[in-house]
Formats: C-alpha cells, sequence, structure tokens
C-alpha cells in the first residue's frame, strides 16, 4: 500500500521553534487500568498532527486527557505533564471551562444542541464573552464561514441544527468550536460517520483551518492522515505494554520511510 502526501505544501504560518503542547511522560488511566503509558512528544503550532494505531491503543484516551475532557464522563488519571504554551495543564489552578476553551474537540459523531444553527454557534461565546447582538451575529457569521457552512445556513439560521445532514451537523460542530476562538482543535474521528463527499469536506476544511489553529486528529483511515496531517503519531498496544508511542514524526516520513518496524508493518497492512 501507499500514501500520498503530495497535497499537503508546508504551511508558511507553521514556527518551528515554537510547540503548542508539551507532553512529558505522560500516563493516562481509568481507575487504575492503565491506557496511555510514557508518551512524550510536542505539538507544533499550526500544524496537523495525526495520531493512527490499532483499535484500543488508547489513540482517544491520549487525544482526550489534552484538554482534560476525559475526566466529564470517566474516573480518568494522569501522571506526567502536558504544558500549554508553557503552562501544565494538570495545576490545580486551572480552570478547566477556560481550558477546554483555548482547546476545543470536535467527537466521532456530530452532537450539535438541540436548538438553533445560530443559537448552536452562539452558545459558547454567550458563556464567555459579552457581546452585543451585532458582534455576536458577526462572530456566528465568522464562526460559520470558517467552517465553510454558511453559504448553505445563511438563510436558514433559526432552523433547528437537527434538520441538518450529518456533514453539515459536524461542519457546525466545527463551527461552535470556532466561535470561542480556541487555540488547539482535538478532532476524535471526525469523519467516520460521514460518506464522502461530506468527509472530503472536512479534510479540505482541516486543510485550511491550520492557517490559524493547531489541530490533533485521531483518524483510523491511514489515507487521511497521509492527505490531511504534517506529522504523525504512531501509537500501539501488546502484551507488555498498553498505549504507547511507537515513532513520531512528519507523515511524509512515517507513510514512505518509517524508522520503525512496528510503523511499517502496520502502515503496509500486515498488522493492525
Ligand atoms: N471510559 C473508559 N473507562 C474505562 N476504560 C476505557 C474507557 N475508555 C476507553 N477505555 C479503555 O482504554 C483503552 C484505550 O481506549 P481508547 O478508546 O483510547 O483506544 P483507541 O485507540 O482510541 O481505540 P479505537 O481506535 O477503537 O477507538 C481500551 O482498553 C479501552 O477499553
Amino acid at each position: 500500500m501507499t500514501y500520498s502526501t503530495k497535497t499537503m505544501t508546508p504551511n508558511p504560518r507553521a514556527n518551528p521553534h515554537q510547540i503548542a503542547l508539551n507532553i512529558h511522560h505522560l500516563n493516562c488511566y481509568y481507575g487504575r487500568k492503565c491506557a496511555v503509558e510514557g508518551v512524550s512528544m510536542e505539538i507544533y503550532p499550526n500544524q496537523v498532527t495525526a495520531i493512527i494505531g490499532p483499535s484500543g491503543c488508547g489513540k482517544s484516551t491520549f487525544l482526550k486527557s489534552l484538554n482534560r475532557i476525559s475526566e466529564l464522563d470517566s474516573d480518568a488519571v494522569y501522571e506526567g505533564n502536558v504544558e500549554f504554551f508553557g503552562q501544565n495543564i494538570f495545576d490545580s489552578q486551572v480552570n478547566l471551562n477556560r481550558l477546554r476553551k483555548q482547546i476545543g474537540m470536535v467527537f466521532q459523531k456530530p452532537n450539535p444542541f438541540p436548538m438553533s444553527i445560530y443559537d448552536n454557534v452562539a452558545y459558547g461565546v454567550k458563556l464567555f464573552y459579552q457581546v452585543s447582538r451585532s458582534r455576536l451575529d458577526a462572530i456566528v457569521e465568522n464562526s460559520l464561514r470558517g467552517a465553510a457552512l454558511w453559504d448553505e445556513v445563511k438563510d436558514n439560521l433559526h432552523k433547528s441544527a437537527l434538520s441538518l445532514s450529518g456533514g453539515q451537523q459536524q461542519r457546525l460542530c466545527i463551527a461552535r468550536a470556532l466561535a470561542v476562538k480556541p487555540k488547539i482543535l482535538l478532532m476524535d474521528e471526525p469523519c467516520s460517520a460521514l460518506d464522502p463527499i461530506a468527509t472530503m469536506k472536512i479534510e479540505q476544511l482541516i486543510h485550511k483551518l491550520r492557517d490559524e489553529f493547531t489541530i490533533v486528529i485521531v483518524t483510523h483511515n491511514m489515507q487521511q492522515a497521509s492527505r490531511v496531517s504534517d506529522y504523525t503519531a504512531f501509537f500501539s498496544t501488546d502484551e507488555s505494554r498498553v498505549g504507547y508511542l511507537v515513532e513520531y514524526d512528519r507523515t511524509e516520513k512515517i507513510f514512505s520511510n518509517p524508522s520503525d518496524h512496528q510503523t511499517h508493518d502496520y502502515i503496509s497492512g500486515r498488522v493492525g
């Protein structure tokens, strides 16, 4: 199997001297069960970083630890450090709402709120900022434009978000995340519930969004990882260790000439 990485041209806004997230020896547990072990890596700003690996190797757990969202619905416990522009996100003083505003998340299944398209996007803005109605209108429009949805919904802003197609709902969720001005967008298999055309639209959007945001995406689709990402991290799990990072490098290198035989075996379809 060969993968084309030709569509990814280097992002001129990316600064190789900056780090958006600096992850040191991260362990993630559910209660006492370890799901991610000893991961250290740097996430670079204005780049798309793909997390790939076999089912159960801790990709989602890792992703959801980066804004501590796993704490909402599980007994997640962490060890190690994740520095977000210099601050350890596990510090007891960290304001979790603020953290999740700055590090937004888009889930596998589109999850719009059962309210209008407009209100979905305005919701977080009203929570975090005091803005006039005209400013709010502008933020909603810009966010929908940013998520490449404006032209499709501009005449129906007050219709229910649940009336949109799956692909439109996912772009609405991206608009909702963008509206509160995050620095980082975490995406957990954002296309897995979508058809190929909706998937293509989201991939084009990801490519565009990295001009302004840093993106970390979990995907099972290796073609997708090779198409949309600048960097790829390959995670694995085996009898002796769970959820560990095997190899992390530029996407082109991972898919054309990986250093580790496990990465090679996985991307060539021999295992996993
Ligand atoms: N809320 C939870 N409580 C307890 N264990 C969990 C929870 N979520 C995940 N796990 C376990 O943690 C391990 C890693 O799961 P995770 O979902 O992070 O892997 P993944 O690589 O994203 O898998 P997949 O590709 O199948 O989505 C698995 O053994 C899983 O059963």
